[in-house]
C-alpha cells in the first residue's frame, strides 16, 4: 500500500536533552510539503559534529531535535515542484543545500548557499514547522536540514542530491559529510598542488581524507599531528608521510610549531585544523610558511571559543581560512565523488570501522571516542 501523502510512523533515535543519550523511539513522519522530499534513510554514519551538538556545546543546538547528516537512502515521496529527485531514486541528504539561484550559489565563490540556512539553523523546514512528532503529539526539530537518525526524514527539495544507484548506500552515506567535507578541503578550499607541504591536525575521517585529497594532488610532504600514535598506521595508509604526537615527538624546548617549521625548511604551503580545538587553529596558522602559507580551518569549536594570534602572523603573509563541506556544491559535484569512489579514485570504506543496527546508535556515540574508530555506519533497517 503507498504511504504517499500519508503519515509515516517509524523508528528515530530523539535528542531530547543536552548530554543525554539519544531516545530510540517510534515517531510519525509527516509527509513532504511542496518542493520536499520524504527520504527512506537505509545508512546513517554518526559525524562528531553529532556528538558535538548533543554534547550542548552549538550555540544553534536545540532540543528535542532528530540528529544525523551522514545518511543516504531512497525517496520514498515527493512534494509539489520537486524536479530534481523521484521516489525510487538513491539519494545522499545534503547539509549545505544547494538552490543554484541564491546569491551565494550564483557568485561562483563558495558552496555556501542561503535558500534554506536560516530555518536550517532554527531546525525548522522552510515554512517553519516540523515534519516530525512523537507519540505525545510534541513537535520534534530537524537538524542540519537532514535527520538521519530517523528511518524516515523530511529535507527541502534543494537539500538531497540522487546518485547513481548502483553505488552502495552502506558506504555512500560518510559522502554526506566526513569523506566529501575533507577531500574537498583538500582539493577545492585549499587547491593543493603537486609537491606542496601540507599538515593536518586530527587524524578522524575529516583529517585523514584531507590526507587523500593532499595525497592525490602529489603534495611532497603530508604530516598528521595526532594525540593517538593509534592514527599513525591509518594517517600512513591514507598517504601520510610523517607522523607527530605532540604528546611524545617534541624535544626539551621544542613546540608543535616549531617542530614543524624544522620540518619543512620554513613552514608549510597549508596546514588543516580537523579537531575544533582553537589553540590547535593557532598552532596550524602558525606553523605555516611566511608570506604564502594557508590554514584552513574545518574543526567546529565550542560556544564561546575564540581564535587569537599575533596580526604580525597574518602581516607576514600567513593566511587563514575556512571551509565547510569542503567547498563542494552538493547537487552539482557529489555524482562525480561517488564516480571516483567507484572508480577507486576515492577510498570511503576504509572509514567504516564500525557497523552497526540503528538501535545501537547511543554505543555508535561512545565508539567515537575511541582511538580504535573512525566511523560507525548504522543499519536502519535493525
Ligand atoms: N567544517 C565542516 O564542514 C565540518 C567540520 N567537522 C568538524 O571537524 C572536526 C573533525 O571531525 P571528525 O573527523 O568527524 O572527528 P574525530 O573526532 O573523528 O577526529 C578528530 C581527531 O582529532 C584528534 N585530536 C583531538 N585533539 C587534538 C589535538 N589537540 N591535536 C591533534 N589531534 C587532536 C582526535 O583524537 P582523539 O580521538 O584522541 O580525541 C581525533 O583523532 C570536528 O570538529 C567536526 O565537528 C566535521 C565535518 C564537517
Ligand atoms: N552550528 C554551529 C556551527 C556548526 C558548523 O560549523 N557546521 C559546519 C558543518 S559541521 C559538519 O559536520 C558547517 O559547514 N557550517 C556551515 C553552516 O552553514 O552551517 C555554530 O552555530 O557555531
Ligand atoms: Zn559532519
Ligand atoms: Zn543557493
Amino acid at each position: 500500500m503507498s504511504t504517499e501523502g500519508k503519515p509515516i510512523t517509524c523508528v528515530a533515535a530523539v535528542a531530547y536533552e543536552a548530554g543525554k543519550p539519544l531516545t530510540v523511539e517510534e515517531i510519525v513522519v509527516d509527509p513532504p510539503k511542496a518542493h520536499e522530499v520524504r527520504i527512506k534513510i537505509e545508512y546513517t554514519a554518526v559525524c562528531h559534529t553529532d556528538a558535538y551538538t548533543l554534547s550542548g556545546v552549538d550555540p544553534e543546538g536545540a532540543f528535542p531535535c532528530v540528529l544525523g547528516h551522514e545518511g543516504a537512502g531512497v525517496v520514498e515521496s515527493v512534494g509539489e515542484g520537486v524536479t530534481n529527485v523521484k521516489p525510487g531514486d538513491h539519494v545522499i541528504a545534503l547539509y549545505t543545500a544547494e538552490c543554484k539561484k541564491c546569491k551565494f550559489c550564483l557568485s561562483g565563490k563558495t558552496n555556501l548557499c542561503g535558500a534554506v540556512r536560516a530555518t536550517q539553523g532554527k531546525g525548522v523546514m522552510p515554512d517553519g514547522t516540523s515534519r516530525f512528532h512523537n507519540k505525545k503529539g510534541e513537535d520534534l526539530l530537524h537538524f542540519m536540514g537532514c535527520s538521519t537518525f530517523s528511518q524516515y526524514t523530511v529535507v527541502a527539495d534543494v537539500s538531497v542530491v540522487a546518485i547513481d544507484p548502483s553505488a552502495p548506500l552502506d558506504r555512500t552515506c560518510l559522502l554526506g559529510c566526513g569523506v566529501t567535507t575533507g577531500y574537498g578541503a583538500a582539493i577545492k578550499t585549499a587547491d593543493v598542488q603537486k609537491g606542496d607541504t601540507v599538515a593536518v591536525f586530527g587524524a578522524g575521517t575529516v583529517g585523514l581524507s584531507v590526507v587523500q585529497g593532499a595525497k592525490v594532488r602529489g603534495a611532497s610532504k603530508i604530516i598528521v599531528v595526532d594525540l593517538n600514535d593509534e592514527k599513525k598506521q591509518w594517517s600512513e595508509e591514507f598517504g601520510a608521510t610523517d607522523f607527530v604526537n605532540p604528546t611524545k615527538d617534541l624535544k626539551e624546548g621544542e613546540t608543535i610549531v616549531s617542530k614543524l617549521i624544522e620540518m619543512t625548511d620554513g613552514g608549510l604551503d597549508f596546514t588543516f585544523d580537523c579537531t575544533g580545538n582553537t589553540q590547535v587553529m593557532r598552532d596550524a596558522l602558525e606553523a605555516c610558511h611566511k608570506g604564502w602559507g594557508q590554514s584552513i580551518i574545518i574543526g567546529v569549536a565550542a560556544a564561546g571559543k575564540e581564535i587569537s594570534t599575533r596580526p604580525f602572523q597574518l602581516v607576514t603573509g600567513r593566511v587563514w581560512k575556512g571551509s565547510a563541506f569542503g567547498g563542494i556544491k552538493g547537487r552539482s559535484e557529489m555524482g562525480g565523488l561517488v564516480s571516483d569512489y567507484m572508480s577507486g579514485k576515492l577510498k570511503v570504506d576504509e572509514f567504516i570501522t564500525h557497523r552497526r543496527p540503528f538501535t545501537d546508535i547511543n554505543n555508535a556515540f561512545e565508539d567515537l571516542h575511541h582511538g580504535d574508530c573512525l566511523r560507525t555506519v548504522l543499519d536502519l533497517s535493525k
